[in-house]
């Protein structure tokens, strides 16, 4: 960071944007790679995002009891309205003293039209995980999808900057729904272990599975059968990478090469399941570091796309 960048925000703003890129550091093991692509206060603004975004997924993933985490996601609601306030200038900024991410993304919001209100739709999402919504339908699936991770794509947008508004927003909403198939297709077996099934029944019928697990945590489906149930999601999140990747020519070159290691990595690992369901079925399937920072490069340089 320059000195100018460093006298333009007070230290607290400065501390509190340093936090949440910790938390990338830390946490963003997939995504953190896009992330990283950026100029710097572009990056502080996707670090602000993410931590955001981060603390509302692990409440609603969290071990507390569902009246306790719904009571958490409503106090996040909360602290959403007051960075709104505090921006619309109703409210002190005082009001977000000891809440560094609250302060890194009001500081974010101020320089860049981030959609805010995205985050309340994701607040939704999380609610409805915790009530322990099941989806009937893949449609059903693709307005969860949107809820927890297009959200994601929409509010990076607005840092990103893009031309052709409508497009655009739509195309990120689609590359969120592949990130969050992919998510829900390497996830399959933790979530079921934590009772969460994001499959939708339909699909399941179709392949005559049922997800149960026997007493040491295993499938008890045919794998034949579960290996097809899978083939037929991953072709499914193929296609919304190919409609949500069109958003790279809309983006200057630094956002399309955040996008494009995103995707390139996520992608990959969609692939990774794909050759080997059986492997992801069992753990948790992953890329190794090194083919991650290949990904970066390549995406940096303008190869991945
Ligand atoms: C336009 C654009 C940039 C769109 C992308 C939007 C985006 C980053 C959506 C994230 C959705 C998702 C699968 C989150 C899981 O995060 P996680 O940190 O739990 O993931 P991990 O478990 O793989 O590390």
């Amino acid at each position: 960071m320059t000195v100018s960048e460093t006298c333009e925000r007070p230290e607290w703003v400065v501390e509190a944007y340093r936090h949440c890129e910790r938390v990338v550091r830390e946490e963003a093991r997939n995504f953190g790679y896009g992330i990283r692509l950026m100029p710097a206060p572009k990056r502080r603004a996707m670090s602000a995002i993410y931590a955001f975004a981060r603390g509302v997924d692990d409440i609603g993933d969290g071990p507390e009891p569902a009246c306790v985490r719904m009571d958490l996601l409503d106090r996040a609601r909360g602290r959403l309205e007051t960075v709104q306030e505090v921006l619309w200038r109703r409210a002190d900024s005082r009001a977000l003293e000891g809440h560094p991410v609250l302060t890194a993304l009001a500081d974010a919001a101020g320089r860049y039209p981030i959609p805010l209100d995205a985050f309340a739709e994701l607040i939704d999402g999380c609610e409805s995980d915790v009530r322990g919504a099941a989806y009937e339908t893949f449609d059903d699936l693709l307005r969860y999808c949107q809820q927890v991770a297009g959200t994601v794509g929409r509010l990076s947008l607005g840092v990103f900057g893009y031309d052709g508004r409508q497009r655009a927003e739509g195309l990120a909403d689609s590359l969120g729904v592949a990130f969050q198939l992919t998510n829900i297709l390497r996830d399959v077996r933790e979530d079921r272990l934590a009772g969460r099934v994001y499959l939708p029944a339909e699909d399941l019928d179709r392949f005559g599975c049922t997800l149960e697990l026997d007493e040491t945590g295993e499938f008890v489906d045919p794998a034949s059968r579960l290996h097809d149930l899978v083939a037929f999601q991953a072709e499914r999140a193929r296609a919304w990478y190919a409609e949500g990747l069109r958003l790279l020519p809309l983006l200057d070159r630094r956002s399309a090469a955040c996008t494009a290691a995103m995707a390139g990595i996520y992608r990959r690992l969609l692939e990774r399941i794909a050759e080997s369901p059986a492997l992801a079925l069992t753990s948790r399937v992953s890329l190794p570091t090194w083919q991650k920072a290949v990904v970066a490069a390549r995406a940096l340089t303008g190869v991945e796309r």
